[in-house]
């Protein structure tokens, strides 16, 4: 069974390394210059525990005819190159090859199965961080397994073995808003330049995402979505815990804080690198949920655009001063 990696970054390199340590034949499509940094130093695999795993012969290219032998492929772009990502996979995949889509956002496997008609496209869902350190080096910051659609039971026993586990759900679309509301802290971590631990001690900006997830549940209550429950906490009560004060969100949440303390979303990761965001793919989709409903949605709207404006030119924020920016009248 050979599996290919396409788009091997943060999580591709974290899930291929953890799946090519355990013995599965994996080969990474990805840039150049993540190919040559790991193929300098090999993939060192960290986590929170303090695990550490090390993958010294990765089989690293950069174009997408090492898909060709592809059984499984793991998409793992951002969701701004899911498209392209499609149209090179359409042109090399052996055609029972099965794609999964681990991206974040709603629409990522829909925009794959329009471009590999007659593939198995399977939705998945990967709820952990993956720091990319550099030299090769990709840290799991935050717990968590993957979560799949039906349809890779002859692959479970290799994601079973890497430590990843799959856990099958006969309907994705849940956990994907469930999903959707957690990526909603993804622009206010990268807004206020600090590690997630740091940036969620802080009430100020948990105020910020308690608005936007409030914001955010109005227009799935209209639209008739009940997110799934990812967390120890219900997505519907998310909102009243993070307006806590601190001490009390510290004694009554603690384990929201229990966080690697490297851990940053992957949004703070794309402004650092320069890149385009995938803010359209998340708040995004709160204001075109909100729109076609006609509820208004301005908090999720003023995130859009300071984060567009960060991709100009990247400007942290103080809580204080997002706080302001969000629930300012206009
Ligand atoms: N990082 C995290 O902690 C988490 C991320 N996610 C989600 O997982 C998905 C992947 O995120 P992440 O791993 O952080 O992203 P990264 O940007 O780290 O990795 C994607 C890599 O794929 C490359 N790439 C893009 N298009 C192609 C292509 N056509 N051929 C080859 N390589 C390509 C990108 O290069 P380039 O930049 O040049 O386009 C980049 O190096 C996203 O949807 C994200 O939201 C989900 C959970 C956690
Ligand atoms: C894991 C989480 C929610 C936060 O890091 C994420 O999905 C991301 O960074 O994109």
């Amino acid at each position: 069974m050979k599996i290919c990696v396409y788009g091997a970054g943060g999580i591709g390199c974290y899930v291929g390394g953890r799946l090519a340590a355990s013995g599965s034949d994996v080969t990474f499509v990805g840039r150049p210059r993540l190919a040559a940094e790991v193929a300098s130093n090999g993939l060192r695999l960290t986590d929170f525990r303090g695990a550490e795993l090390r993958v010294n012969a990765v089989r690293f290219e950069v174009v997408p005819e090492a898909a060709a032998e592809a059984d499984l492929v793991l998409v793992t772009v951002k969701s701004a190159g899911t498209a392209t990502a499609g149209a090179e996979l359409a042109k090399v995949l052996k055609p029972d090859a099965v794609v999964v889509s681990f991206q974040n956002g709603l629409r990522n496997a829909s925009v794959l199965r329009a471009a590999l008609p007659g593939h198995r496209v399977v939705t998945g869902m990967v709820p952990f961080n993956v720091l990319n350190r550099g030299d090769g080096v990709f840290h799991q910051g935050t717990e968590g397994f993957l979560d799949v659609e039906p349809g890779l039971s002859s692959y479970a026993p290799a994601f079973e073995a890497a430590g990843l586990p799959l856990t099958e759900h006969a309907d994705m679309a849940p956990v994907q808003w469930a999903k959707l509301l957690l990526n909603l802290n993804n622009p206010i971590n990268a807004l206020s330049d600090l590690p997630l631990r740091d940036e969620l001690s802080q009430r100020g900006y948990r105020l910020c995402l308690a608005a936007a997830q409030s914001e955010a549940l109005v227009v799935l209550k209209a639209a008739g979505i009940e997110p799934a429950q990812l967390t120890a906490v219900p997505a519907r009560l998310m909102p009243r815990i993070l307006r806590l004060p601190d001490w009390l969100f510290r004694r009554l949440a603690g384990r929201m804080l229990a966080i690697d303390p490297l851990a940053r979303s992957s949004m703070w990761e794309d402004l650092q690198a320069g890149r385009p965001t995938e803010i359209d793919y998340l708040n995004g989709e709160i204001t075109t949920l909100g729109a076609s409903l006609g509820i208004p949605t301005p908090i999720n709207t003023r995130i859009t655009t300071l984060i567009h404006q960060s991709e100009q030119t990247p400007t942290p924020y103080p809580a204080a001063t997002l706080l302001h920016h969000l629930t300012a009248p206009s």
